[in-house]
């Protein structure tokens, strides 16, 4: 649980990257703490040749809907993996994701990409744009595959250019990915992963490709659309990206060994190599 004492360090902090017209609504969303995502004793394990490795080891935590949630770590932590469970990409042999009060493992796979479709807007390191493809031609591709979110088809091509103006790209809606710096690339790709009007981001080193100017512009943007009721979850093994966030875990060999912001089972640093 946050001090005062850090709870307005923070948010001195989070205001740095909050659009400071409404600061009172940026308050609301860093103390709501109903959880939107529930991790219940998560084990995972995998086995090649005889020799079975633990990736995560009874992962226990919230996600606080409307929440900027870091999930930090060094290199081989677990993150990426926590990640996939999280995407319900992956299933974990043991334990459980609750989204939403509804658990992700009851479902089929294709019951799985439908609610994936719907609740989960995913950004990549490396952007992932069809190179052959322009900027809004890709966040169509997004709402047709995804089910446009709610939308019928004739509303698609507005919802697109709405989504890339909210990342800034509008002027760029007609230029190939090639055509653009890497940052407005990420730029088209948060733009993508908006496109069904997901309550989830859920981004893997969003800022790890990118110059330190670019990665603080890319961060911000991330960071305000929590001000648009998203719940925004990234991963980094930047301590000081990961100290930006609302509420953070951070792992180390598959265990939570710190949590802030949010409630966790944390497992004692001099406990994970024992
Ligand atoms: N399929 C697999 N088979 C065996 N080991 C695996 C497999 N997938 C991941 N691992 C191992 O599990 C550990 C966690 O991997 P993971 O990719 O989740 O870590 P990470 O924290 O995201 O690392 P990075 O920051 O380098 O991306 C690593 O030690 C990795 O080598």
């Amino acid at each position: 649980m946050l001090q005062t004492k850090d709870m307005l360090h923070k948010l001195s902090i989070w205001e740095d990257y909050i659009d400071m017209s409404d600061t009172h609504t940026s308050h609301n969303h860093l103390l709501s703490t109903s959880p939107l995502i529930q991790v219940e004793h998560l084990t995972h394990t995998v086995t090649a040749r005889t020799q079975q490795t633990t990736l995560l080891n009874d992962i226990t935590f919230r996600v606080p809907a409307k929440s900027l949630f870091a999930i930090n770590g060094p290199s081989g932590s677990g993150k990426s993996t926590l990640l996939n469970m999280l995407a319900g990409i992956d299933q974990p042999i043991r334990g459980c994701v609750i989204f939403d009060g509804r658990e992700l493992k009851a479902q089929s796979e294709n019951a799985l990409a439908h609610w994936r479709g719907r609740n989960v807007g995913i950004i990549f390191q490396f952007f992932q744009l069809i190179p052959t493809l322009t900027a809004l031609e890709n966040v169509l591709l997004a709402l047709e595959l995804g089910g446009g979110g709610g939308l019928r088809s004739k509303d698609w091509r507005g919802r697109a250019h709405v989504c890339l103006d909210t990342v800034e790209m509008g002027p760029f809606a007609h230029r190939l990915p090639a055509e653009l710096s890497g940052g407005q690339q990420q730029r088209v790709a948060i733009a993508r992963a908006l496109a069904n009007d997901p309550p989830v981001l859920i981004a893997d080193e969003p800022t790890g490709n990118l110059d330190s100017i670019t990665a603080h512009s890319i961060f911000k943007t991330m960071a305000n659309l929590t001000r648009q009721e998203k719940t925004v979850i990234y991963v980094t093994h930047d301590p000081q990206l990961a100290s930006l966030a609302s509420a953070r875990i951070d792992l180390l060999d598959g265990q939570i060994v710190h949590a802030d912001g949010t409630t966790a089972i944390v497992t004692p640093l001099k406990e994970v190599h024992s």
